[in-house]
Parts: structure tokens; sequence; C-alpha cells
């Protein structure tokens, strides 16, 4: 099983599948300077013979695949609508047909700011630290998944929780 952990910071998300399935072999995706500790993370967690590294920027470099399951977490935010459409769109090219995404982002929801602020700041907070950033409503989020050629997303979620976790197939 091969899986592609998009912008994968210390890869655990991928570290943790590899733990559970020893089929799973992962390729870990970030900047070069960023890598180098995920692979620590690797060694530390025992996989690290099932691990791969795609060093680089990930608008740009060849992902290889086709994968099985390929996670993007928590990095849409940091971009545009655009931008974010741009990155699902590469990762459905290099999931297999019937593979998976696994996307989990902050959303908002169709509450009011002041009562749904954490993810309202957690915006702000993307408009002060990135030059496009935001925290996109779930709508758009489920959009962008299809439009990147899967099927319509699960959407998991826990209560008082803006993180959202959606898993769609790869029509
Ligand atoms: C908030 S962290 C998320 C890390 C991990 N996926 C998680 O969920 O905890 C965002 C990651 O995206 C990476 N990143 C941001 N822009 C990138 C780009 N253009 N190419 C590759 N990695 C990028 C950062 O280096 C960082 O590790």
């Amino acid at each position: 099983m091969k899986v592609l952990d998009v912008a994968c910071g210390h890869g655990l998300y991928g570290y943790t599948l590899a733990g559970r399935d020893p089929r799973a072999r992962i390729w870990s995706l970030d900047w070069p300077n960023v890598l180098a500790v995920t692979e620590t993370n690797a060694e530390k967690l025992g996989v690290r013979d099932r691990a791969h590294f795609i060093p680089g920027d990930m608008f740009e470099v060849p992902l290889g695949g086709p994968y099985d399951i390929v996670v993007v977490a928590n990095v849409l935010h940091h971009f545009s609508t655009e931008r974010a459409r741009e990155l699902l769109a590469r990762t459905g090219e290099a999931v297999r047909p019937g593979g998976k995404l696994v996307a989990i982002a902050i959303s908002t929801s169709d509450a009011a700011p002041h009562l749904d602020p954490v993810p309202h700041l957690f915006s702000a907070l993307m408009l002060a630290w990135t030059s496009q950033g935001q925290v996109h409503p779930l709508s758009a989020y489920e959009e962008m998944v299809t439009a990147a050629g899967f099927a319509p997303p699960k959407v998991h979620s826990l209560p008082d929780n803006p993180l959202r976790v959606l898993i769609a197939d790869r029509v």
C-alpha cells in the first residue's frame, strides 16, 4: 500500500499508518530542511525502512505514484481557494482510481463568527502569517475535493472542534 503524505511536517500521520499496517510504505513530502526532522521521526517510530522522501515545493515537485492513499493535512488553509484547488488537483492525478484522499482541514461553519470564533480567529492568523491563506468553509473544501476528481467526501468531525476530516474515493 503506497501512501503519500503531502506537506507532512513531522510525518506522524503517515508513520502512524505505517506502524499499524506493515504493508504501508510512506512517501513524505515537504521542504528539505523539514524532511531532515521527518526522517528522525521515521527512525524513532521504527518505520524508516518503509519511509521515502520527496523534498521540494508541493506545487512543483513530481509527486510520483500512483498512490493508494494521499494525506493532505492542515495545509490547505495556508493558501487561497485557487491554490488549494491546484494542490488537490495535483494530488488527484497521483491517486489510483479507487484510491483515497484524506484531507484534514480547519473550516468555518454556517454559524455567525461570534458563535464559531476559533476558525475565524485562526483565519485572521493566516492573514498575518501567509500571503493568501484563509480558513475555507466546509462547502468550499467539499467542492475542491470533487473538482479534483474525487467522489463527494465523507466528512468526520467532533463537537466543538473546527477540524474536519474529509475522506474521498478517487473516481
Ligand atoms: C501546518 S504544517 C502541517 C504538518 C502536518 N501535515 C500536520 O498535519 O501536522 C504545514 C506544512 O506544510 C509545509 N509546506 C508549506 N508550503 C509547502 C510547499 N509549498 N511545499 C512543501 N511543503 C510545504 C510546511 O513546511 C509544513 O511542514
